[in-house]
């Protein structure tokens, strides 16, 4: 199975973001960055590939499912967004998991279950009866990648995930990500500019220049070799 962008020209308005993108990617275990400067169109990929938003031209697709993307990404991705908001402000982490699978038609009682495994693995436990609005930055952010894993979506969404949070909690980040993979099979994109994260979870590079997927990697690299890469591409003329 894999998502495939074929021809895909993404506009605001008149304002292009993306001009021609065409690429496949496999929906197996792995961890594929999307990296690039700001203003490049890394969230917009992540949105476009949640469903939130759809290709001006061109089409997304999944090559097995028979459904319109849109209606396959709805139940299938989870999109955790960079900022600190995203969950119900006056639940609790697992009352959000158990609205938001509700919404998504997914069992409330294995989201829930799922939620407190998952917390011990990420060191959450303690912070899982607090409601959403009293937590901090950084604990909201976890809070949100949690609900969002514990959907058992097979795609994991992540917005610059480790944004604001300290330095144990970017250490569990990053293996709570290895273990999403490793341990429950998703696939998950993240958007990041934290060389140091990416370079100990990500497995295949998209780095993003002038509308188009620039260069298009398909294996792990240690920080320094990143950001050489890095700026070797977007030193180019
Ligand atoms: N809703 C919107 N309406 C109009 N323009 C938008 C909208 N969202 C994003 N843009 C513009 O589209 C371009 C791509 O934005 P996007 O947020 O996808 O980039 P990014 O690579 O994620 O950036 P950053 O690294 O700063 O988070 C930017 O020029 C941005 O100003």
């Amino acid at each position: 199975m894999a998502i495939i962008f074929d021809k895909v020209k993404k506009n605001y308005g008149k304002k292009p973001v993306f001009y021609n993108l065409n690429f496949k990617i496999p929906l197996k275990p792995t961890v594929i960055g999307l990296v690039g400067p700001n203003g490049v169109g890394k969230s917009t990929m992540l949105r476009l590939l949640a469903g939130v938003l759809e290709p001006t031209e061109g089409l997304i697709k999944n090559d097995q499912a028979n459904e319109p993307y849109v209606k396959w990404a709805s139940l299938h991705t989870i999109f955790v967004a960079s900022g600190e908001r995203g969950l119900m402000y006056r639940l609790n982490t697992l009352e959000n998991g158990m609205y938001f699978s509700s919404l998504k038609g997914i069992s409330i009682k294995k989201t829930e279950n799922n939620i407190r495994k998952m917390a011990q693995d990420f060191n959450f436990s303690n912070e899982l009866n607090t409601y959403f609005q009293n937590l901090s930055t950084g604990l909201k952010k976890k809070a949100a990648i949690l609900v969002g894993a514990a959907m058992e979506t097979e795609v994991l969404l992540l917005d610059e995930p480790s944004n604001g949070l300290d330095i144990a909690a970017q250490e569990d980040l990053a293996s709570f990500i290895l273990d999403l993979k490793n341990k429950y099979g998703n696939t998950i994109f993240i958007s990041s500019h934290d060389t140091q994260m990416l370079s100990g979870v990500v497995d295949h590079y998209l780095f993003l220049r002038d509308g188009q997927i620039e260069e298009n990697i398909g294996h792990k690299m240690t920080e320094n070799g990143l950001i050489s890469e890095y700026r070797e591409i977007y030193q180019r003329k």
